[in-house]
């Protein structure tokens, strides 16, 4: 009830439409339920009367009304329509810019698949229901009840009579309707389930194709498919037993109707006008009960598939502006300061944690809480002091806590205990989306889109002019790879930039983020897949980007931090070292033992 009353929020701003939709439909209702009348008429006034002119005049208001019937449906059809597409556009337009909303904490569980599936083929089925199956719903009992009254008013008992089939036809229906139900929410979770199975395999063909994994995927899938398969026949099965039954039920209306009918017409106790006129009424009683059928489908179906979009729409964006909009982001400069900052991933909220619970209990499990996040912590009590313009090389084993520290500035996630402040302001008081303007990333997995190579390195300046995209792609060592390209800056790249080497997409990636020409950036092993020719033919440009600008560097290759003015060595999210290079060279430790390893690997591989 509470889903059937939600989307009705959705059809809300559509009320005129449903007004003129629902209007025409009722005068289609009308038309149908004065054509037997007519057609009484024609027996009873005109043909035993011997009244031609009467029967003209009758066979033409038919036509009339039938005419009006056909213009009215061609309205009602389109106005239909723009309901149901309504909802569709609003619930896709909302998805969206849900998930656009949605915190990292989110898709590190989501699945795309499902996500995908939610965003089409639920709303559709949604869309079934409010654009078809509610309208035709009230059209339907419109029709019956309509019809009744008009049956009655003739012949009560006759009518009577003929819905003695009736309860038992409501029966098949409630029991139809209750095992169909489930079986659509099997359906639609399944088909969620069937479109991730497909979307991993599209994004990770290449994996497959190096384990030759094909046919372990293959039947993977084939599974989901036949799992998929086997509950729409049990579907079709249900659907099978009860729509015939409901038919045959239906008959045996007509079959006592003609009986009974005939009868009173033989004891004269009814015209032969309204015998005929109850034939044509009888369709109104067993078309709405037919379709009651294939509503209640839609309707089960909807009712599956309206709460899946509803949870994403549902699901708490932890990670927002303040509430009054946040403090201006455009006045960085730079400073950043972790204060006993402490992070692990699975942060419930005190929400999530206390809902519930009294008081008592409630500091009691927040207490307990604490402590479990301190133990699951991937980040200890960080407590930096980065002054702005200096460049921080961030060094520690894989695993060690580097990229999540970063991860923190940004607010991708919040602390868990501490805080992140930068010009002495807590990064959780700026406006969110400014605040992540002045951090420009270069991740270690650079994501670029189907378009030409100069929207994505425009991606987060659209406005730039072709002079600063070149420039930013001359800093980041691109610019004369691109002009040799076929069509220079236009080439189109596909997905996930297939067509360019690793080195290339992470030089894209680097440009893209001088571009934003941010007071902070941040460069997670920005030069991890590049040749070392290249690797340093980009820290000469990196010099000249750095400048003025706090820069974070997270790279494994010492190489690539010999310019940093200071390196922080994480191991298991604590500070273990810090200091120059000098100064750590000086020190036994992780620094020192790593400078050993390369220099080793270096000269055997000499
Ligand atoms: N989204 C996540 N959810 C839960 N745990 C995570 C997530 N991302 C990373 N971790 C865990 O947090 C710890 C720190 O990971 P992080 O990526 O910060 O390390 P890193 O030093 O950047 O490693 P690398 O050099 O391999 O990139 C690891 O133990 C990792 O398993």
């Amino acid at each position: 009830m509470a889903t059937l009353l939600r989307l009705l929020k959705y059809v809300r701003p559509s009320g005129m439409l449903v007004v003129a939709t629902l209007t025409l439909m009722l005068l289609a209702t009308l038309i149908d339920l004065l054509a037997p009348w007519v057609l009484r008429k024609v027996f009873d006034d005109g043909i035993s009367k011997s009244d031609m002119g009467m029967v003209l005049m009758l066979a033409l208001a038919l036509f009339g009304l039938q005419l009006g019937k056909s213009l009215g449906s061609f309205a009602q059809g389109y106005t239909q329509e723009l309901i149901g597409q309504n909802v569709v556009f609003t619930l896709r337009k909302q998805m969206y810019e849900h998930l656009q909303r949605l915190p990292f904490k989110y898709y590190d569980k989501a699945q795309t698949g499902q996500l995908m599936s939610r965003m089409t083929g639920d709303i559709e089925a949604v869309k079934n229901f409010v654009g078809f199956g509610g309208m035709m719903l009230v059209a339907g009992m419109a029709t019956f009840v309509g019809t009744l009254i008009f049956m009655c008013s003739m012949q009560w008992q006759v009518t009577l009579l003929a819905l003695s089939p009736i309860p038992l036809l409501l029966i098949v229906m409630w029991m139809f309707s209750r095992k169909v139900g489930p079986a659509w929410g099997k359906i639609r979770e399944q088909m969620g389930r069937l479109t991730t199975t497909l979307q991993e395999n599209i994004s990770g063909i290449r994996v497959v194709k190096a384990f030759a994994s094909e046919s372990k995927e293959k039947s993977k899938f084939a599974g989901r498919n036949e799992q998929n398969f086997e509950t729409n026949m049990h579907r079709a099965k249900l659907e099978a037993n009860a729509f015939p039954l409901m038919g045959f039920l239906g008959g045996l209306t007509f079959l006592i109707m003609i009986w009974v009918g005939a009868v009173y017409v033989a004891n004269d106790k009814m015209s032969l006008g309204t015998f005929m006129a109850f034939q044509w009424y009888t369709w109104g009683i067993i078309w709405p009960l037919n379709m009651l059928g294939w509503q209640i489908n839609i309707f089960q179906q909807a009712l599956k598939a309206a709460p899946r979009v509803f949870e994403v729409l549902d699901t708490k964006v932890d990670i927002e502006s303040p509430a009054d909009g946040g403090i201006d982001a455009a006045t960085i400069r730079g400073s950043v300061k972790f204060q006993n900052v402490t992070f692990a991933f699975d942060k419930k909220s005190n929400e999530e944690q206390t809902k519930d619970l009294s008081k008592k209990e409630a500091a009691a499990a927040s207490e307990q809480d604490r402590m479990e996040q301190e133990n699951r912590a991937v980040i200890h009590d960080i407590q930096l002091d980065i002054k702005q313009g200096e460049v921080i090389a961030v060094l520690g084993a894989t695993g060690s806590g580097k990229s999540s520290l970063i991860a923190l500035l940004s607010r991708f996630y919040d602390v868990s205990e501490g805080s992140v402040l930068i010009d002495g302001i807590d990064v959780r008081d700026y406006e969110l989306d400014g605040l992540r303007r002045s951090i420009g990333i270069v991740p270690q997995e650079t994501f670029l889109f189907s378009a030409s190579i100069r929207d994505n390195i425009a991606f987060g300046r659209p406005e730039a002019t072709q002079e600063q995209i070149e420039n930013a792609a001359k800093k980041a060592q691109i610019h004369a790879f691109i002009v040799n390209m076929p069509y220079g800056y236009d080439t189109l790249i596909g997905e996930r930039g297939v067509g360019l080497s690793g080195g290339q997409r992470q030089r894209v990636a680097l440009a893209r983020a001088i571009l934003m020409d941010p007071p902070i950036l941040v460069l997670d092993e920005a030069t991890a897949s590049v040749d070392t020719a290249t690797e340093s033919a980009i820290h000469e440009g990196l010099l000249e980007v750095m400048k003025g600008r706090t820069t974070f560097i997270i790279a494994q290759r010492l190489s690539s931090i010999r310019r940093a003015d200071r390196i922080i060595v994480l191991d298991s999210g604590k500070v273990v070292q810090q200091g120059t290079h000098r100064e750590l060279n000086e020190q036994d430790g992780f620094f020192r033992r790593l400078l050993e390893r390369q220099e080793m690997a270096a000269a055997s591989s000499h």
